[in-house]
């Protein structure tokens, strides 16, 4: 599991190191990690080190003074070493530690701004450490106008170098994961203690890269994460698993009610998705015209009729494929949340659910659905807005409406109503296709038919029993993710249609339980038990 936390978190877990007399520590320690990560990313490009360009980026902060400690480990490599002072000053002893290594200092000013991103434009790696956690708003003035002729010409492909960021990119939230622009996107974040919230959620991910947490001994005063993303290990280990002498009733049977005479697919993706998700049994519940097509589609599939309250499930999906005039439906998923169990409720049916509900109801808007749903709480959000902001936005919602609320895009983010927050990207872009968030719906269903009483994997994760809606809802993105990539994988990186992601969850759940977790294989294997 990946724990992140505000900047202020981190701060005050290097508190107690700080009064210590522990800062130089600290920073040296930040700054030979990212001094690491810089030369192993060179290697994994195949490039050479020695000789190669290096241009720091540097803010007068500690940040700026991380920068420009590693950029001297850099120097004592034998890379050329270059160090745009942006503030005019710098960190005094980190300075005086990169001349002292052979570094050359360059001072930003309107006069020399060309030169100076000419050399930026030329080096071999750019390391951006203008701004960190100590930033307030975003980059000004003349670095403000450096980065943006920065990131221009990286844009029209006259830079071949890559970018560092350091801790952060600069402009980038570390709380919040809100930019201001102009920001250099990073190929590589290096962040320092713990990875910080707004590295993992969107637009700030958009900016970070891939993301490098580099230990520097807070650890330990580190209090709880505000947001969380399960990684391999944690999928494996959520992932269900049938007891011996399971029947298809006791793993669970999932009701749906989705699909309309507009959008009939819908229903059948969702039971696409649900039906390869480890469930015993998926009915669906619906106009006989869907119901007809989801029978010659998918022939595992139940079809009932009736209402909700007469039929035997141990969770619901609602709302995929759905309109405002499909009256009958929309009852149906009106009762299904008031039902008590567990539903995922989605696409149409959010607009007609009442406005304060439970943690084992799993909303799925994207991020129009969730924008629609905020203004009728009383919120002013646009789309737009709701893109600028996941995370405050997702976590309002949840808030609101008393919900488990996942929100769909490139990074997923779900929230509990109590805070909790999971954040996954696991996925590919060719997930963005139609189709494809039916298929979420249904795996998430499946995997709340199949939630029982026992918690006990959850709390050895840390997670407590009310917020598990929220990790269970994490692990259907996951699942999701994957498979879309698998998916996209097994045509060498092509396009994938919303089916191709149905038809690889079985193989990535395999492959996930096995490489992650020998028990899993054990409990899975076919070798006849010695007593
Ligand atoms: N504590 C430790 O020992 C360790 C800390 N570590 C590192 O320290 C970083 C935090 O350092 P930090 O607190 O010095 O702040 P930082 O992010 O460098 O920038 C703030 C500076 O810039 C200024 N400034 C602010 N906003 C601005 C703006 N918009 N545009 C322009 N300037 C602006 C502001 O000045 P002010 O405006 O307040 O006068 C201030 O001087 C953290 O991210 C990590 O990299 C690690 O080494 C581990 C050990
Ligand atoms: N750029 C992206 N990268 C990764 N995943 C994405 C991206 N865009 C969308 N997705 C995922 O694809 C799915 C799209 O769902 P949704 O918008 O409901 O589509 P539909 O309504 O057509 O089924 C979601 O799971 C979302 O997280
Ligand atoms: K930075």
């Amino acid at each position: 599991m990946i724990s992140a936390y505000t900047g202020k978190q981190v701060r005050q877990a290097e508190e107690p190191l700080l009064a210590a007399g522990l800062g130089d520590v600290l920073m040296q320690r930040a700054a030979h990690g990212l001094a690491n990560a810089v030369v192993r990313e060179f290697k994994s490009r195949g490039l050479r080190t020695y000789g190669a360009g290096v241009a720091v980026l540097t803010g007068k902060g500690n940040n700026g003074g991380d920068g420009l400690y590693a950029a001297a480990f850099l120097a004592a490599r034998g890379m050329r070493t270059t160090a745009i002072l942006t503030a005019g000053s710098a960190h005094p002893q980190a300075l005086a530690a990169f001349e002292q290594a052979g570094g050359r200092v360059l001072y930003l000013s309107d006069a020399a701004s060309g030169a100076l991103v000419s050399e930026a434009v030329r080096a071999d790696v750019v390391i951006d450490a203008v701004l960190g956690t100590g930033a307030k708003g975003g980059l000004r003035g003349s670095a403000a106008d450096l980065v943006t002729a920065i990131a221009d010409a990286r844009a029209q492909a006259r830079a071949e170098g890559f970018v560092v960021a350091c801790d952060l990119p600069s402009g980038v939230d570390a709380d919040t994961g809100a930019v201001s622009t102009p920001a250099l996107a990073a190929d590589l974040t290096v962040t320092f203690g713990a990875a910080k919230t707004g590295l993992l959620v969107d637009p700030g991910a958009d900016y970070a890269g891939r993301v490098d947490v580099v230990p520097i001994g807070i650890e330990e005063h580190l209090d709880q994460p505000g947001l969380r993303r399960l990684e391999d290990a944690d999928v494996a280990r959520l992932l269900p698993h049938p007891a011996r002498r399971a029947h298809k009733y006791s793993r669970g049977v999932l009701g749906v009610v989705a699909g309309s005479a507009d959008y009939p697919g819908a229903a059948v993706l969702a039971c696409r998705g649900a039906l390869a998700a480890g469930v015993g049994m998926v009915r669906y519940l619906g106009p006989p015209e869907v119901a007809d097509l989801v029978r010659r589609s998918c022939p595992e599939m139940v079809c009932s009729t009736g209402a909700v309250a007469d039929n035997r499930v141990q969770a619901w999906l609602v709302g995929s494929g759905m309109g405002p005039d499909d009256h009958d439906q929309l009852q149906r998923a009106r009762d299904a949340v008031t039902s008590g169990l567990p539903v995922v409720a989605d696409a149409g049916a959010l607009p007609a659910l009442p406005d304060v509900m439970a943690p084992n109801v799993v909303l799925t808007p994207h991020a129009g659905e969730l924008a629609a749903l905020l203004k009728r709480l009383g919120g002013e959000e646009d789309r737009a807005a709701v893109e600028a902001g996941t995370l405050a936005a997702v976590r309002r919602a949840a808030a609101l409406t008393g919900a488990t609320v996942l929100l769909k895009g490139a990074t997923t983010l779900v929230a509990a109503p109590a805070g909790d927050v999971f954040s996954q990207a696991d996925g590919t872009p060719w997930l963005a296709t139609a189709g494809s968030g039916d298929v979420l719906a249904g795996i998430i269903g499946a995997l709340l038919a199949q939630e029982d009483s026992d918690v006990g994997r959850f709390r050895e994760m840390g997670v407590e029993p009310e917020q598990r809606w929220a990790a269970v809802a994490a692990l259907g993105a996951a699942l999701h993710g994957k498979a879309g990539r698998a998916a996209s994988d097994a045509c060498s990186g092509g396009p994938i249609a919303a089916g191709g992601i149905a038809d690889a969850i079985p193989e990535t759940w395999g492959k996930v339980s096995m490489l992650s977790n020998a028990g899993v294989r054990k409990r899975n294997s076919h070798t006849l038990p010695l007593r």
